[in-house]
């Protein structure tokens, strides 16, 4: 799409993107109180702010800052099924078939209740937007917000979005301003709508070649992947193992039957390695943080099925494990929790598989810590090193994933 503004001579200052954009994704675990319906964790929400404050002078024009929905917009999501749009109906029906029964009435009625329930997740992840907008504006940060709505739909839950879709936020970055997108509610052309998650919008955005992308930032509410649950609430939803000593391909059950997204997933162990990290990252002698996720393209033969019920293939995110740590025998996902519509833990490590895989590595750190600040200022310098060093970061502490055909000092840094 041409812009007309950019072919005419004029005087603003264009942000040079020479050395990439860096993509982060602020989870609503971190940012919000997820438990408690619509409150902001108020500690984090401010460190990330002045985190963002504190990068800005270096990474202006090269950032693009997306957040989780956390206590908001899950709740009316998962309440109206804005997730699964209509097809839990054509399931019904599949179901049903034989039966005489007429549901017209019932499915314009339910139409007009999930238009709502979409109305309301919207207007919910609008709610956090402005308030996270507005804090970086009163911090001097010219923060723009960028509704995915009318960029981005969906076809079966999976993003459709043309180069030409996303140019605005091009634009903005040019103009030195800082692009705030967030998951939604989207329209979806096979189920009504569906709901993007932010962790999908990275995916888009890595993908999208658009972009120079060179590195791309999940902060979270945990210092990055380990090799269990790390927080007691995981524990208790019987959790899937992943066996990845197994030979064969590997599946895993979700725990949570009221978790909309999740589903079987079958692992093939060829093409995903792990590194742990040291001793110190043991908590408790419990959960390990993975230094190291190492996706390989290879070989990467994976499936998802999404939905207990709907048992319907779906062709992204794909995610593949191989074992090359003799210590390593079991990866536990925990089940995301009951008002979590997008997967938890299970999309962000689906996601960065298929951003790694796109050439873009990714970091998963925690949000608001010194190591998210680190990621923010030099994303790439972390990689390098842990890909120089195999694994020996000093201090820092998150999880790198990247792809082994993916030559790091190719990313190029203008500086
Ligand atoms: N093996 C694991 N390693 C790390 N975290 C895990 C693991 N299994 C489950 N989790 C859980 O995943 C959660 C983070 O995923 P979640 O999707 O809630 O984060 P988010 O992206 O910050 O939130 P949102 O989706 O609302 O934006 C953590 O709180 C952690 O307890
Ligand atoms: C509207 C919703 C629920 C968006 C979900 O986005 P996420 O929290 O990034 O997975």
């Amino acid at each position: 799409m041409p812009d007309p503004s950019e072919s005419r001579a004029h005087t603003t200052v264009q942000y040079s993107v020479s050395r990439g954009v860096t993509v982060v994704k602020i989870g609503g675990a971190a940012l919000t109180n997820k438990s408690t319906f619509e409150t902001i964790n108020t500690v984090v929400f401010t460190e990330v702010v002045s985190q963002i404050v504190q990068v800005w002078g270096q990474q202006r024009g090269k950032l693009i800052v997306v957040h989780g929905a956390g206590s908001f917009g899950h709740f009316q999501a998962k309440k109206y099924g804005v997730q699964t749009g209509t097809s839990r109906w054509d399931e019904k029906k599949q179901r049903n078939e034989n039966s005489i029964q007429s549901n017209t009435d019932t499915t314009t009625s339910d139409l007009a209740e999930l238009s709502m329930g979409f109305c309301l997740t919207r207007q919910s992840v609008t709610r956090l937007c402005t308030l996270f907008v507005d804090a970086l504006i009163v911090a001097g940060i010219p923060a723009v917000s960028v509704p995915v709505l009318p960029m981005v739909f969906t076809c079966d839950r999976e993003p459709v979005s043309s180069r030409d879709s996303m140019q605005c936020v091009n634009m903005l970055l040019a103009r030195g301003m800082l692009p705030i997108m967030h998951g939604d509610a989207v329209l979806d052309t096979a189920q009504f709508c569906s709901i993007l998650s932010g962790d999908t919008i990275l995916r888009e955005l890595s993908v999208n070649k658009s972009y120079n992308v060179s590195s791309v930032v999940f902060m979270t509410n945990v210092l990055g992947i380990y090799d269990r649950p790390p927080h007691r609430l995981d524990k208790t939803n019987t959790p899937p193992v992943i066996q990845v000593s197994d030979m064969h391909s590997m599946s895993i059950h979700e725990g949570s039957s009221s978790d909309t997204t999740s589903g079987e997933t079958i692992f093939d162990r060829n093409s995903m390695t792990f590194t742990h990290g040291d001793q110190s990252d043991h908590i408790g002698g419990s959960p390990r943080l993975l230094r190291h996720v190492t996706v390989s393209k290879l070989g990467s033969k994976v499936t998802i099925w999404n939905g207990h019920h709907l048992q319907r293939k779906c062709s992204t995110p794909r995610i593949a494990l191989t074992d090359t740590d003799q210590n390593l025998t079991n990866i536990v996902l925990g089940a995301s929790r009951d008002t979590d519509v997008t997967g938890g833990m299970n999309t962000k490590i689906a996601e960065a598989r298929a951003i790694a895989d796109a050439g873009v590595p990714v970091i998963i750190v925690e949000a608001g810590t010194q190591h998210s600040l680190q990621a923010l200022r030099d994303g790439v310098a972390i990689v390098r090193r842990i890909e120089e060093t195999g694994g020996d970061v000093g201090e820092w502490r998150g999880t790198v994933v990247s792809s082994t055909d993916m030559n790091v000092d190719c990313i190029t840094d203008g500086n």
